[in-house]
């Protein structure tokens, strides 16, 4: 089939520069090892936030443009998945507040008794939370809208897809470690557990950069999400129930009703961790002279800077 991009991945990334690209007027096919509901980008929180990903000042930008799609996506929210959802990030210590606070219209220094227990300082903001199943859905709907195709097939190279479109855009998160191959992009576990809803309305977290033990609490329409770990390193998908038992206990100190609730499932996702998103083109040293434009290693935050990306990687494809 005749195609001006090949688009490697369906997670948040693939999905959206394949929306931007095609909506644009190219014909575009996206390639996915896997079926959309089996990437890490399903398993996401999936909290607008910027977590365990840099450079910063690309970041911001590529942040805040995500913040205004989001924010306009988040006026369908039962079709795409998003909400405009108030909540209390808790700070360590004193810390100033985060460099992307600017971006986020209202968030301001939490009062003390908007604090639980225990914590000193923090801030309180709408921030969009994402339901990734619905909104990867509606991400997918979009694609094949603007008259793209997403197929389940793996690419053994970067090459094998040169052979088929002149332009190639690289969304494969982690699997980019072997595709590149880029030893630079390596995993961080995280495991969540979703319990039934006891009643809670706003999200949760507390999570510093650098800490393996994290607490996020997000009510999802499918039950309320908890989280959560960040171990460096690990590849072990297996969710591990002594893990699932810290979480919950974590979580039950914010609301102790998360002590009782019905468990309703684990889940272990590789987030995928670079010392800098790469989102850069190469020229492939192939006989026909194909471009690739990479856009992985997203970190913690794939979705937060998902539109962003997508917006530079796309007019990167046609520099
Ligand atoms: C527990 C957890 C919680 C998270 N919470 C948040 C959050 O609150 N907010 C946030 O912004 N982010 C969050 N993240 C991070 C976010 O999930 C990732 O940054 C994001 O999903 C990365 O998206 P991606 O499209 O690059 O990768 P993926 O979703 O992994 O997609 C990669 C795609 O590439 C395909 N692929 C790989 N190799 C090949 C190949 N050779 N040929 C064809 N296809 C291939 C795969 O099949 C897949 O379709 C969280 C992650 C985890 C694990």
């Amino acid at each position: 089939m005749p195609c001006d991009v090949i688009v490697i991945g369906s997670g948040v990334i693939g999905l959206t520069t394949a929306i931007r690209l095609a909506e644009s007027g190219a014909r575009v096919r996206v390639w996915s090892r896997d079926p959309v509901d089996r990437t890490t980008s399903a398993i996401a929180g999936a909290l607008w936030e910027p977590y365990r990903i840099e450079p910063r000042h690309r970041v911001a930008a590529w942040s805040r443009r995500t913040f205004e799609v989001l924010t306009e996506l988040a006026e369908r929210p039962e079709e795409t998945g998003v909400r405009l959802v108030a909540g209390v990030q808790a700070l360590d210590g004193d810390l100033p507040l985060p460099y992307w606070a600017d971006t986020v219209p209202g968030l301001r220094p939490a009062e003390p008794d908007e604090l639980p227990p225990g914590y000193k300082s923090g801030f309180r903001a709408r921030l969009p939370l994402v339901d990734m199943p619905t909104h990867l859905d509606y991400l997918s709907r979009r694609l094949i809208a603007a008259g793209g195709t997403l197929e389940q097939r793996t690419a053994i190279s970067l090459d094998e897809a040169a052979r088929h479109a002149p332009r190639i855009a690289n969304c494969t998160g982690l699997a980019a470690r072997d595709l590149v191959p880029d030893p630079r992009v390596r995993p961080v576990r995280g495991q969540i557990v979703v319990v039934e809803n006891p009643g809670l309305t706003e999200w949760f977290v507390r999570a510093g950069e650098e800490d393996a033990e994290a607490v996020y609490l997000f009510p999802q329409p499918y039950g309320l999400l908890l989280g959560g770990t960040a171990h460096e390193g690990v590849w072990d998908t297996a969710p591990d129930p002594a893990t699932a038992d810290a979480i919950i206990a974590r979580c039950a100190l914010i609301d102790p009703r998360i002590s009782t609730a019905r468990v309703l499932r684990h889940r272990v996702g590789l987030r995928p961790v670079r010392d800098e998103v790469r989102l850069e083109r190469e020229e492939l040293a192939t006989p026909k002279g194909a471009v690739c434009v990479h856009n992985y290693g997203h970190g913690g935050a794939g979705i937060t800077v998902s539109w962003g990306c997508a917006d530079e990687a796309a007019g990167e494809v046609w520099k």
